[in-house]
């Protein structure tokens, strides 16, 4: 088995697609995560009317989420290889068609099992689409602006997320209307970014033709005994990545919308706007973050910095009263930086040609922590009878996101302890 996650810009080309090509789809792959990234979050909107309208609990609101990740456990390695065996572009597409299929089952569907299985589709979809639009991006950008073209690309996703959040207020009569139009909004979306893939694949043909793409015959063989070989930093790491992405993608794209209605007396609109400044600070400060860590030089004190920030913001959420935006600002310094600093780290923690295998094993954790946090926090709001009449029901759900979140905390200090050092964050390690 070959397997050449899309991550590692492991190949450089003698000669290379023409930048014009290469903007062009650039263009097209942001378009296509855009609309990835809202229908992922496109449930925690709809959560407090899914339990109005539809009498969903919160455990079957977590398992929309869930349910996304959890094919994922296993399905991460072997879509590295399918992007690997059929191409960025192909893959791209292929995956964009199953999303879109998936977020159109989700929205029209009369019961609870069919949206589950919509949203089980679209997942089975939309990670190897990230790997995809990854290995697009190390395609026509390897060895000219990397990193920038891909922190711009995830850039263009968090303008996804910020556009789910805002959806509300942008499409308030959807809303008004009830749980499926703002689904059927996404599924059109979700079309969008299937037609943008569409052109990125038929864009594709005349570069990979002409042999300016790589062909995969340089793919490592994959090893399972590989896996158990990293340093002790690389495992600090991968807790921290599985930590830390579990509490934010369940409290920030499932619960905090409902969170904030509930426990803090916010409309839908409003809430939505709140979260939603989360992911529009990361547009901007996420490559903002990147840029300053490579000039200093310095990646693990920044990335126990963000992960620190996290509890801290929980705490001030579900212990005061104090102004939701200085939460709503701690989470966003966090969420921006943690991103911006961790997938840099892991390429100078790794050997280059194990950066891939390092990337596909903590997306194979994170996708099983994102899903078993998801329905943890659905099963202590039900527990505790969570709602708007009981906002100290959210209680559990907040302790259980704040002892997450301390535990990530403290492997990125033992990260810092462990290759935090100047010398080290130079250096490829195991
Ligand atoms: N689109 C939301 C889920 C993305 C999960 C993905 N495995 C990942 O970690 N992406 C990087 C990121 O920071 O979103």
């Amino acid at each position: 088995m070959s397997f050449k996650p899309a991550a590692a810009p492991s190949f450089a080309a003698a000669a290379q697609p023409g930048r014009g090509v290469a903007w062009v789809v650039g263009v097209l792959v942001a378009i296509a995560l855009f609309g990835n990234f809202y229908v992922y979050d496109s449930i925690g909107p709809v959560a407090d009317l899914l339990q109005q309208q539809r009498g969903f609990s919160d455990t079957q609101v977590a398992l929309l989420n869930a349910i996304y990740s959890l094919p994922n456990v296993v399905l991460i390695l072997v879509g590295g290889v399918l992007v690997d065996r059929f191409g960025a572009a192909r893959m791209t597409l292929m995956t964009a068609g199953i999303c879109a299929l998936g977020a159109a089952l989700t929205a029209f569907s009369p019961n609870f099992a069919g949206m589950a299985a919509g949203r089980l589709l679209y997942g089975i979809g939309a990670e190897t689409f990230n790997i995809a639009t990854l290995a697009a991006v190390a395609d026509y950008f390897g060895g000219r602006s990397l990193a920038l073209a891909m922190g711009a690309e995830l850039a263009v996703g968090r303008m996804g997320s910020y556009g789910a959040d805002m959806s509300p207020t942008w499409f308030a009569g959807a809303y008004a209307q009830g749980w499926q139009p703002p689904l059927v909004i996404a599924t059109a979306i979700a079309a969008t970014s299937f037609a943008a893939a569409f052109g990125y694949w038929w864009v594709d043909r005349g570069p990979r033709r002409a042999g300016l793409l790589p062909t995969g015959k340089t793919a490592e063989k994959f090893q399972w005994r590989d896996l158990l070989h990293f340093g002790r930093a690389y495992w600090y790491l991968l807790a921290l990545c599985v930590l830390w992405y579990s509490v934010i993608l369940a409290f920030r794209s499932t619960f905090s919308i409902k969170y904030f209605q509930h426990a803090h007396g916010l409309d839908l609109a409003t809430a939505g706007e709140m979260n939603s400044y989360v992911f529009l600070a990361a547009v901007f400060a996420t490559p903002a973050f990147g840029w300053m860590c490579d000039r200093l030089g310095r990646y693990a004190p920044f990335l126990a910095l963000g992960a620190l920030l996290l509890p801290v913001a929980l705490g001030v959420l579900a212990l005061t009263h104090w102004s939701l935006w200085l939460s709503t600002a701690l989470i966003g310094v966090s969420f921006s930086l943690v991103p911006a600093v961790m997938w840099p780290l892991t390429s100078r923690l790794v050997a280059p040609n194990r950066f891939g295998t390092a990337i596909g094993l903590m997306w194979v954790a994170q996708n099983a922590g994102i899903s078993g946090a998801n329905l943890a926090a659905g099963w202590l709001n039900d527990r505790f009878g969570a709602g708007a009449a009981n906002p100290a029901g959210y209680g559990g759900m907040m302790a259980f996101f704040g002892a997450a979140s301390v535990a990530g905390c403290a492997c990125a200090l033992l990260l810092w302890r462990t290759a935090g050092r100047r010398q080290h964050e130079l250096a490829h390690g195991g």
